[in-house]
C-alpha cells in the first residue's frame, strides 16, 4: 500500500494569551510542497500561531492534525512530533560548543539524519564549531539554530523570522535548503515581514489588515 501524502491540516484554531484572545478561527491546509507564508502585523500573532502548532502553547480551540508523516511511523504520536520549531530565540546551549549543541539537539529529537560535521557545513560555521555557543554573533546563532533542522529528520518545518540577522548569502544559503526541503515533500510554515526568496502556496494573513 502506498503511504498516505503528507498533510498539515489546521482547522479552527484560537490562542488566547495573558487571558486574552490572540486570534480565532484560523483554518487551513498545507500538502507535500507547500511554504505557507504567515504574515500580519506586529502583535498580530503569528509566532503565537507557530507555537500553538508546535504545541509549545496550549490552544483555546480547534485542532492541528498532521497525516502521511512516515518518518515516525507512529499514527499515535501528538503532531508536534512531526514537526522542526525555529523560534526567535535560538534555543542554543551557551556552555556547549557549537558542535555539542548540534550533538545535544541530535539525540534529543532522535532520528539522526545529516552527521553534526555535514549540518555544519550547511550554513558554513564548521570554523565556529569547537566556540562555545555563548561565543557566537546574532547572525552565526541563528546559522547554528537552522543547523538543528537537518541533524534530525522532521517533515513539517515552523519558522518564526527564519531570515532575521542573517546576513544576504545566508539567506540565499537558507532559500536554497528550503527549497530542498520542499522538493523532497516537507512542508513550511514561515512568519516573515519580509521576502523568503521562494514563491508561497499559501499566504496566510493573521489579524486585521
Ligand atoms: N507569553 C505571553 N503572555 C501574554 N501575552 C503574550 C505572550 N506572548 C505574546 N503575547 C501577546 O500575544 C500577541 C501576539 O504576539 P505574537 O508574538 O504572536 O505576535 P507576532 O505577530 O508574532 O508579532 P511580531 O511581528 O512583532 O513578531 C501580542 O499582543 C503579545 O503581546
Amino acid at each position: 500500500m502506498s503511504p498516505a501524502p503528507l498533510r498539515l491540516t489546521v482547522s479552527d484554531l484560537a490562542c488566547e494569551r495573558g487571558g486574552r484572545a490572540v486570534f480565532a478561527g484560523v483554518s487551513f491546509a498545507a500538502g507535500a510542497g507547500d511554504l505557507v507564508a504567515v504574515v500580519g502585523h506586529n502583535g498580530a500573532g503569528k509566532s503565537s500561531l507557530l507555537r500553538v502548532i508546535a504545541g509549545l502553547v496550549p490552544k483555546a480551540a480547534g485542532s492541528v492534525v498532521v497525516e502521511g508523516a512516515e518518518t515516525s511511523g507512529d499514527e499515535g504520536r501528538p503532531s508536534g512530533e512531526h514537526m522542526h520549531y525555529c523560534g526567535h530565540a535560538d534555543a542554543l546551549k551557551p556552555a556547549l560548543t557549537v558542535r555539542e549543541n548540534l550533538a545535544f539537539w541530535r539525540d534529543y529529537y532522535g532520528g539522526a539524519a545529516l552527521a553534526p560535521e555535514d549540518a555544519l557545513d550547511l550554513f558554513a560555521i564548521e570554523p565556529l564549531a569547537d566556540l562555545p555557543a555563548a561565543y557566537l554573533s546574532a547572525g552565526q546563532k541563528r546559522r547554528l539554530a537552522l543547523c538543528r533542522l537537518f541533524v534530525s529528520y522532521r517533515p513539517v518545518w515552523l519558522l518564526d523570522e527564519p531570515t532575521s540577522a542573517l546576513d544576504v548569502a545566508t539567506q540565499a544559503r537558507l532559500s536554497e535548503r528550503m527549497r530542498e526541503h520542499l522538493a523532497g515533500g516537507g512542508i513550511i510554515l514561515a512568519a516573515t515581514h519580509g521576502d523568503l526568496g521562494l514563491a508561497p502556496a499559501l499566504v496566510l494573513t493573521i489579524g486585521a489588515a
